[in-house]
């Protein structure tokens, strides 16, 4: 089955049909364009059709014509101004999508679409007074589009042949969509450069950003400042402590005394940029200022990029326990750019390892067979030699996956009240580790020995075999992660686990492999179970 590299959707006079050709030359790609196909189809051009039959049986014909294209054509396919519109049309492109097609919402300056518009005369949606019927035409048609489309180009001032580059570039990114109930779609884009759409993905609401970022990221928030100035933003740049030291309510109240005496209003927006500890912070500093202002997370560790700068969990630690206090707030865009890596130092990027693992034993086996063809290179993993190697697309890959495997947890549990909790395999020892080692442990390497624990727990519950869990050990520690601790008391332990935020009243709540790629929650297992696995990851 073909289906087309991409499909370009937007306002009329957006430039759809002139950029698309654009595109499908620099490509050497087939072009198609559903207006010219539906007026070849019906025998007259469409101002007639639309006399004559009206705009229902108009939708129907073309929203049949875009189906049938979508699973047969293989080049850029550009729609009508209104084809995305129509729900069949959504339904197919959202399969499409699923696919691991690429819809781009070409996002032209009204003025310049609006010229356009009129410029080429013959629409019959434009009866009338054009720009006022193309401002409400705008009004209505933009947060459909926005949701219809999974890659977003800003077009303003650039030329047919740049804004074709512009999409090609996007579009070869790798993307993950996040969308799904109660959530504002969003994408993760992953690859070298990405950080560039900065500005596309803030929009030009924000008059001023907070860029919220460690010391140790300098070379990146430089870069990230330069883009946002370049953008006419005021940027707010703004150090806070490396690490779990950065996510503390006094932090977060250092940077809301910033905000308030900056000047911050609802429509500015926050930037974070870091592993992440930082992303987290930033988030949950959005999350609260003025009850919620855009944000867009910039990751730079490995685990930012797979984990924590997707999917709206964001918080600070209290002296209670890690992540306790914190709100569901999910960010504008992710931009996980591979250039970063270039100075993450070598046993950050393993911690990261452990979260991919984790998504790989939930529900993707594929990311364990790549892990396992790949540890010992990962494992070696250099910064400075690592863009531009073959070990780029493997990490990138492995990006794409985990994130996937967030997205869909998150898609339709947002506030975690059931499957989400999946993603929390391994961190309810986890999270006790981490705390007890007063945060010097790392969090990717807590959660490594916490599914060691989780899986010994699930096979004293007879869920999986002995093997599954040799399975986890000899994995994990291929990568460079650890799978046994010994620095605290059991019962240290179980007292912070029932703290965990999936417990319930009094009784501990778990989750547990029942055989590679599936995961179930274990409610309130015997308490002899639960000393026995821990006794088994101490050794
Ligand atoms: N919100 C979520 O869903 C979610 C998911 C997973 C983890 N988390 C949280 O994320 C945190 C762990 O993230 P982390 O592992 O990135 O730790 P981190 O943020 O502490 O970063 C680790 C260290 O690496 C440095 N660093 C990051 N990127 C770098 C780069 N490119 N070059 C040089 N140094 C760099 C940081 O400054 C820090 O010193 C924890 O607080 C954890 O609770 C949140
Ligand atoms: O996104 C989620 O949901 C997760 O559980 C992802 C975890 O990997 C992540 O470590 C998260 O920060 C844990 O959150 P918490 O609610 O257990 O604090």
């Amino acid at each position: 089955m073909s289906r087309p590299k991409a499909v370009i959707i937007g306002m009329m006079g957006a430039g759809k049909t002139r950029v698309g050709r654009e595109i499908a030359q620099i490509l050497s790609l087939p072009f198609a364009d559903a207006d010219i196909d539906i007026e070849r189809e019906v025998g007259m051009k469409i101002p007639a059709y639309f006399d004559k039959f009206g705009e229902p049986e108009f939708r129907k014909v073309e929203s049949r014509l875009i189906c049938e294209k979508l699973t047969s054509f293989d080049g850029i396919f550009s729609l009508g101004g209104g084809a995305p519109m129509t729900p069949a049309t959504q339904e197919a492109l959202a399969a499409y999508i699923a696919d691991g097609g690429r819809v781009v919402y070409l996002m032209a300056d009204p003025a310049e679409a609006m010229e356009r518009a009129n410029r080429g005369g013959g629409r019959p949606m434009l009866n009338g007074d054009a720009n006022a019927r193309w401002k409400k035409l705008f009004k209505e048609r933009d947060p459909v589009f926005r949701q219809v489309a999974n890659v977003h180009v800003h077009t303003r001032g650039l030329t047919p042949q740049g804004a074709a580059k512009k999409v090609i570039d996007m579009v070869n990114e790798r993307a993950v969509h996040v969308t799904g109930t109660a959530i504002d779609p969003y994408d993760v884009a992953i690859g070298e450069g990405v950080m560039n759409h900065l500005v596309d993905v803030l929009g030009d609401k924000p008059v001023r950003i907070a860029l919220i970022h460690t010391q140790s990221v300098q070379r990146h928030s430089d870069r990230a400042r330069a883009l946002l100035r370049q953008g006419g933003y005021e940027v707010s740049d703004i150090v806070i402590p490396d690490a779990e030291a950065g996510k503390t309510i006094e932090v977060a109240n250092g940077i809301w005394q910033r905000l308030g005496n900056e000047g911050f209003t609802r429509s500015d927006a926050v930037v974070g940029l870091g592993g992440g500890a930082a992303t987290d912070l930033a988030g949950f500093v959005a999350a609260t200022w003025m009850r919620g202002v855009r944000y867009v997370n910039c990751p730079t560790s490995l685990l930012a990029m797979v984990d924590a700068s997707t999917g709206g969990k964001t918080g600070i630690n209290t002296p209670q326990g890690k992540n306790l206090v914190g709100s569901f707030y999910t960010p504008a865009g992710v931009l996980a750019d591979m250039k970063s890596l270039a100075t993450l130092p070598n046993d950050i990027f393993i911690e990261g390892l452990g979260e991919v693992a984790k998504s790989g034993f939930i529900m993707d086996a594929e990311i364990l067979s790549i892990l396992e063809s790949h540890a010992a290179e990962l494992k070696a993993f250099d910064g400075t030699t690592f863009l531009g190697t073959p070990l780029e697309d493997v990490v990138a890959e492995l990006i794409e996956r985990t994130v996937t495997v967030k997205a869909y947890h998150v898609s339709s549990d947002l506030k975690e009240k059931g499957l989400r909790e999946f993603l929390n395999y391994g961190h309810t020892l986890g999270h006790a580790i981490e705390k007890l080692e007063h945060f010097h442990w790392r969090h990717g390497n807590a959660v490594a020995v916490g599914m060691v624990y989780a899986a010994e727990l699930s096979h004293l519950m007879g869920y999986i075999d002995a093997d599954l869990v040799d399975y986890h050990r000899s994995l994990l520690s291929s990568l460079g992660l650890p799978t046994s601790w010994n620095n605290g008391s059991f019962d240290d332990v179980l007292a912070l686990m029932h703290r965990d935020k999936k417990a319930r009243g009094n009784e501990l709540r778990f989750v547990v492999l029942d055989r590679v790629g599936h995961v179930i929650h274990l409610d309130n297992p015997p308490a002899d179970a639960v000393r026995e696995a821990f006794e088994r990851i101490t050794r």
